[in-house]
């Protein structure tokens, strides 16, 4: 690339970028997109499902009077209409720095993981069921935590891990709101009980964050490989870059790349087992342009039967992330008791659990009470990303 023509590239998409700015704070009507993509049409054609819900007395959807599930994907796609209307940079990714940063500061907690991890596969046939399931939760449990360390509650600023998540376990027990790892646990020993010899048993794992929590679900689908829970882990990341850290395909091989080359032993370990996990096929990477759609994941079936189909393969899905929990429940003002299986509208393409912190105002699956009471005792429950659920679907 001449410097010019990068220049002239710079300028180009940091005017169109500025014009989204503007365009959302002051309220314009949401445009449809231009650029001509894979997902273009679903979305003009979602844009038009939007302007259908409004009456005719309200005009256009727009910026402050469109739902915020709608609006947020909205300005994570037109952001990244302005860097591909920009050649010869339409492949950088604006987030890319902090996401690496977020792994960086991570450093120490990853390294204490990688130790973890590789100390336990060591020992792991001598364990009995009840210390697999002791360890099972407690990497089920890192996994949660990890989910507060994404970039976009901070606004891309400094969100990482920096003590061992390891010690602090016991102490944010407390802050699990819905705790169905018992349900994975039998599901998972069920499945590998009635396993024949060359039959295959998925886990399903819908991807959030990069950097620390990256590291937190690999480690996560090692074990259940190691631990024979599961044969084949799939995971599914996103197309574009996507509410400032989610992963990529290029985060998942830099985080695997970064940790095979770095300087401790166990880390390294962990990113040359993981490289070849990959490479023998025993961790399938997926991505698909429905989760980077604004849609519920109830209109699944009818907007990508292919990744539902797909979907109905696994024996377990974990969906992680707050922004996957919205989804699934359509992201509408549910009360704090309605069942858990009542807000996936018909979701159900194999037994699923949701593994989030709490960054949104919605919750479903309480007990009776529980909601008020957390509102009671802290105002900001529902978004500080202090409280996590596992939260189950499925046969028992
Ligand atoms: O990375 P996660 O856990 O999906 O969190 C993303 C969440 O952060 C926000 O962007 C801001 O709170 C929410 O809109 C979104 O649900
Ligand atoms: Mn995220």
């Amino acid at each position: 690339m001449l410097l010019q023509e990068g220049v002239e590239a710079e300028k180009k998409a940091i005017s169109l970028l500025s014009k989204l700015r503007n365009e959302l704070q002051t309220d314009k009507p949401i445009v449809p997109l231009v650029e001509d993509c894979a997902d273009t049409d679903l979305w003009n054609q979602h844009l038009e499902y939007q302007r259908g819900l409004l009456n005719e007395s309200d005009g256009q959807p727009s910026w402050f009077r469109s739902p915020w599930l709608f609006v947020e994907c909205y300005m994570y796609r037109r952001l990244h209409e302005a860097i591909i209307q920009s050649p010869p940079i339409n492949g950088f990714d604006v987030f890319k720095e902090s996401k690496d940063q977020n792994f960086f500061e991570s450093q120490e907690s990853v390294m204490a993981l990688c130790t973890h991890l590789q100390e336990l596969i060591r020992t792991i046939e001598d364990l009995d069921e009840n210390q697999l399931k002791n360890e099972f939760f407690k990497l089920l449990q890192i996994s949660l935590w990890g989910n507060k360390c994404d970039l976009s509650l901070s606004g891309g600023g400094s969100s990482s891990q920096k003590t061992n998540i390891m010690n602090s376990l016991e102490d944010l027990k407390q802050f699990i709101l819905v705790n169905d790892m018992e349900h994975l646990w039998s599901l998972l020993s069920k499945c590998k009980k009635a396993r024949e010899n060359m039959s295959v048993d998925r886990v399903y794992i819908v991807l959030d964050n990069s950097g620390f929590e990256l590291v937190t679900d690999l480690v996560l689908a090692d074990f259940l490989l190691s631990s024979k829970l599961a044969t084949e882990i799939h995971f599914h990341g996103k197309m574009i870059p996507w509410f400032v850290s989610d992963t990529t395909i290029h985060d998942l091989n830099w985080v695997i790349k970064q940790m095979k080359f770095c300087n401790h032993k166990w880390m390294s370990k962990c990113g040359a087992n993981w490289e070849n996990y990959i490479k023998v096929g025993r961790w399938v990477y997926h991505d698909h342009i429905f989760w980077t759609l604004p849609h519920e994941y109830s209109a699944m079936p009818l907007v990508a039967p292919d990744l539902y189909a797909e979907l109905q393969k696994a024996c377990l899905i974990l969906f992680k992330g707050d922004l996957n929990y919205r989804k699934l429940t359509g992201d509408r003002k549910w009360d704090f008791t309605v069942p858990f299986h009542q807000a996936l509208c018909g979701f159900h393409p194999a037994p699923l659990c949701s593994i989030r912190t709490l960054k949104a105002e919605i919750q479903v699956g309480l007990q009776p009470g529980q909601g008020e009471q957390l509102t009671a005792l802290d105002p900001h429950w529902l978004t500080s990303g202090k409280y996590g659920v596992f939260q189950f679907d499925g046969p028992l």
